[in-house]
């Protein structure tokens, strides 16, 4: 892990220690559903040929095309009917000249036979079979390797695994694939003050919002979350509830207690460890910061704001360019678009702002527009936002119609 480091620092010093101390974990072989969404460790090259055998595609008969060349309503040719080929029960393995089989879609198409003719061209005869038009040769033939042939490269290292991936590898076989395990994060929310939703509230209490803010923000990242019931502000409390969770975490998220008050229990119960750096970071919301590793196994540990506002976009700029790199996801951070401003921003000098806006794509680009105010505690103000104003450090006033940079929050990336 990177020396702690004191004082404030930039949002880039913090996100480079932290990538510093964090790598991605081991891959192992994942059931293929455990996968979706994580990118694949390993190039996989397809063990077989799709279609792996010639089939059948269409309900019909199976014929020797030279047989049924002639055959029309006119002139229609008649076949005797020698077996009949379901899809996974092919008992029939060759078509003598002269002979027609009935066959199902799907099904292996005997040797001998090039062609199948639709139960729609046919009379659909049991003994005997009355054919009224004829297929060209290789009709509704569907070939070996016609789709995908052996050696193949199916999927390509790096590919972030959807459906059709995961399709395409059960399909050639593939019960697992090679991927990095989606981070197991214990998320812990700090503060005396605090309930959980669906309790009565106190006069001097708030319900605890961060933790599902957090843990939903983890699992929308594609990683596990654990969220852990509430911890007073108790440095004894914390410590045992942290080291009880520590067996199942690749990665600790908590939620207050780190800035300048007289019960701030994350600082107080961590310090003394010395593992953990806390110090400002120049942006804003979200000064207040703390990031380390703790236990034996040395497991990160962030350590965010209280503030609702501050805790979100901490997670965004740290906590997920950290998961992202344990799952081995490119790139790790959230891309920036550019967007026209259509509000005057003003900015406090020696911090990036990032201010809550609504995002509306127009053509090539898009427009953003700020919504509410700069409080840390505004938490409706955020569910309102779908997008980020990025106002940089040295700027302390933005005009309407600037070209601003823009973080999209609900956008996959
Ligand atoms: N004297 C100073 N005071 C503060 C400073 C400072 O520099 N000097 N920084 C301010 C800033 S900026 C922030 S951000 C907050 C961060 O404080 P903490 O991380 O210690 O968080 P708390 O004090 O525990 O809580 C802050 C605020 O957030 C509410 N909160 C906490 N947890 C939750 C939760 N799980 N769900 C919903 N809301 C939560 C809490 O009730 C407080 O209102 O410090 C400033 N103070
Ligand atoms: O930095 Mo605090 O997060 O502004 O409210």
């Amino acid at each position: 892990m990177a020396e702690p480091h004191a004082g404030t620092v930039s949002v880039e010093e913090h996100l480079t220690r932290i990538l510093a101390a964090v790598g991605p974990l081991p891959a192992y072989p994942q059931p293929l559903l455990d996968a979706l969404g994580l990118p694949a460790a390993e190039d996989v090259v397809s063990p077989i040929p799709l279609p792996s055998f010639d089939n059948s595609g269409m309900d019909g008969y199976a014929v020797v095309a030279a047989d049924v060349a002639g055959a029309s309503e006119e002139t229609p040719v008649v076949l005797p009917v020698v077996g009949e080929i379901g899809a996974g029960q092919a008992g029939l393995l060759a078509l003598s000249p002269g002979t027609a089989a009935k066959i199902m879609t799907g099904a292996p198409v005997p040797k001998g036979c090039d062609a199948v003719v639709p139960y729609e061209w046919t009379d659909r005869g049991v003994a005997k079979v009355t054919i009224t038009q004829a297929p060209a040769v290789g009709q509704h033939v569907r070939p070996a390797g016609e789709d995908v042939t052996e050696g193949d490269l199916l999927v390509q290292s790096g590919t972030v695994l959807g459906p059709r991936h995961l399709g395409l590898l059960a399909a050639v076989g593939r019960a697992t694939v090679l991927a990095r395990p989606r981070p197991r994060v214990v998320v812990i929310s700090t503060g005396s003050e605090l309930r959980d939703p669906g309790t009565d509230l106190g006069h001097d209490s708030i319900y605890d919002g961060n933790s599902y803010l957090l843990a939903a923000s983890v699992k929308a990242a594609g990683a596990i979350a654990y969220r852990v019931g509430i911890v007073p502000d108790q440095p004894k409390l914390f410590l045992d509830a942290l080291s009880d969770q520590l067996v199942r975490a690749d990665l600790v998220v908590t939620s207050g207690g780190v800035s300048q008050g007289d019960f701030d229990v994350v600082k107080e119960a961590l310090s003394p460890l010395g593992t953990v750096w806390f110090g400002g970071v120049a942006m804003q919301p979200g000064k207040p910061q703390g990031f380390g590793v703790v236990g034996d196994k040395e497991v990160p540990i962030f350590t965010l704001p209280g503030n609702p506002v501050s805790s979100y976009l901490s997670f965004q700029m740290f906590v997920l360019p950290a998961l992202r790199t344990m799952m081995g996801r490119r790139p790790v951070s959230r891309p920036v678009v550019r967007g026209r401003l259509t509000r005057d921003i003003r900015s406090p000098k020696g911090r990036r702002q990032f201010v809550r806006a609504e995002w509306e794509q127009d053509g090539g680009g898009g427009s953003v527009t700020p919504v509410g105010g700069h409080g840390s505690h505004l938490i409706g103000d955020l569910a309102a936002s779908d997008a980020l104003v990025v106002v940089p450090e040295d700027e302390t006033y933005v005009a309407a119609g600037s070209a601003v940079d823009v973080l999209l929050l609900d956008h996959d990336f």
